[in-house]
């Protein structure tokens, strides 16, 4: 495992140099030498520049085109136009490379997650963004290391990961449990192989000595991406947990939160595309008191109806509760999974799913019940319990999906 704990000092990148309005875009498009056309009407003249920052060797503006209203584009100082091409043209390339069959499985219909009831319901595509929401101490950073595990022993995958809230040696524990839990080869070996295993597939960033920026998370994602490809080992994944432990510049706090969330998915959403590997974000939902028994939506995130609106993807986690003899509600081990989104429908559908979670080997199993992956969100609280009451035994699969898969879906055997 990479650590970099404490030790990784990234600049502060993030430079403001036009204040919004102020200076005319064309003459600062001539000082830094873009050039400036908006790719979805192609018009050259813009009339507000809200910053420029400088990330990598590239810079970055955001404008508004005044005849379509595009907005939050990105420029390459080198390049000649603009980065991203056209959304238009981007869909027709990705049909085209589709029908022509250019595209492989996974691209399509994303992979499997390990957990055969999860995987009708949501595999993970290259190129998109999922935001994970849930009430704090439910176990999403449990679940989604959990999911990266599962998805290195089946397809070899490697993850980046950021923990803010982790320290890196509790962390290293948990993988080196998790890893040992799923895979029956890394059982009974010594530490060292299984630390090998685990550096092999897992890169993190934990207790860093000041909290970073979303430019300096993105800088350090292409600098890991970037060293990954020289070692022919690409990273298809990258977890932000979570993100409210990501400093806001100066710069950025000069936009209002709603307005930053949604840059913020714009820009996770790129970095997605360009490096091909899949973004989680963790967020947390607003007020985390009120909840008794409730369950969080997507929209229930602080700071911005943006986290539902700009997403891809939508998970919600959530550990279930049940009434004990004394009427006291308490904390089963059983986690509901629900899909709260899912645009593109070739790699998932709305539903949920119900993972017993094993205490000791600190990995999540299926539990068969009759809500699982159910279409219906609106669960009823009695069915629910009902399904809890049932308990762990039997109905409990150990293992990770391995037939049965939906259509399109072909993970690679446990290694
Ligand atoms: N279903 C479960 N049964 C028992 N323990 C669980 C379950 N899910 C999570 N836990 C445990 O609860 C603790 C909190 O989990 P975790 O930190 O993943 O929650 P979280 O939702 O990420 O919290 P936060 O939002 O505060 O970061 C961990 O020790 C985890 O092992």
């Amino acid at each position: 495992m990479a650590g970099k704990g404490g030790k990784f000092a990234y600049p502060r990148s993030v430079e403001h140099i036009i204040e919004q309005g102020r200076q005319d875009p064309q003459e600062v498009a001539a000082k830094f030498q873009y050039n400036l056309r908006c790719p979805r009407c192609g018009c050259e003249q813009f009339t507000c520049i809200y910053h420029s920052r400088r990330r990598h060797q590239s810079q970055l503006l955001q404008c508004r085109c005044p005849q379509c209203c595009e907005k939050g584009i990105r420029v390459r100082k080198d390049a000649d136009s603009w980065k991203a091409p056209p959304a238009s043209l981007e869909t027709l390339e990705h049909l085209h490379k589709r029908v022509t069959g250019q595209l492989a499985h996974r691209q399509i219909y994303g992979a499997s997650t390990g957990w055969k009831a999860f995987d009708q319901i949501w595999r993970p595509l290259p190129g998109e963004v999922t935001v994970a929401t849930g009430i704090p101490g439910h176990g999403k950073s449990e679940f989604l290391l959990s999911l990266a595990m599962n998805m290195a022993h089946l397809h070899g995958d490697r993850t980046l990961v950021f923990a803010f809230e982790s320290n890196f040696k509790n962390l290293a524990i948990q993988l080196d449990v998790k890893a040992r839990a799923t895979c029956p080869s890394l059982e009974n070996d010594d530490a060292d192989k299984a630390l090998d295993w685990i550096e092999e597939h897992f890169i993190v960033h934990s207790e860093h000595e000041e909290a970073l920026t979303l430019d300096s998370i993105l800088q350090i994602g292409e600098d890991e991406v970037k060293q990954a490809n020289e070692e022919q080992k690409p990273i298809q994944m990258m977890i932000i947990d979570p993100y409210n432990w990501i400093e806001r510049s100066q710069e950025d706090q000069q936009e209002p939160e709603f307005e930053y969330i949604g840059r913020l998915m714009s820009e996770l959403r790129c970095f997605a595309k360009e490096n091909g590997l899949h973004v989680i974000i963790v967020a947390h939902p607003t007020k985390a008191g009120q909840w008794n028994g409730r369950k969080p939506s997507m929209y229930d995130i602080a700071g911005s109806a943006n986290w539902f609106n700009k997403t891809d993807n939508g998970l919600m986690v959530y550990r279930q509760f049940v009434e004990d003899d004394d009427g006291e509600m308490v904390p089963t081990q059983r986690t509901e999974i629900h899909v709260q989104k899912v645009r593109n429908r070739d790699a998932g559908r709305l539903g949920q799913v119900v993972l017993y979670f094993d205490r000791e080997r600190r990995s999540y199993e299926e539990v068969v019940t009759e809500q699982q992956a159910s279409c219906d969100d609106d669960d009823v609280p009695s069915r629910h319990r009902r399904s809890i009451r049932q308990g762990p035994g039997p109905d409990v699969r150990r293992g990770m999906a391995g037939e049965g898969r939906p259509h399109g879906l072909h993970a690679a055997p446990l290694r």
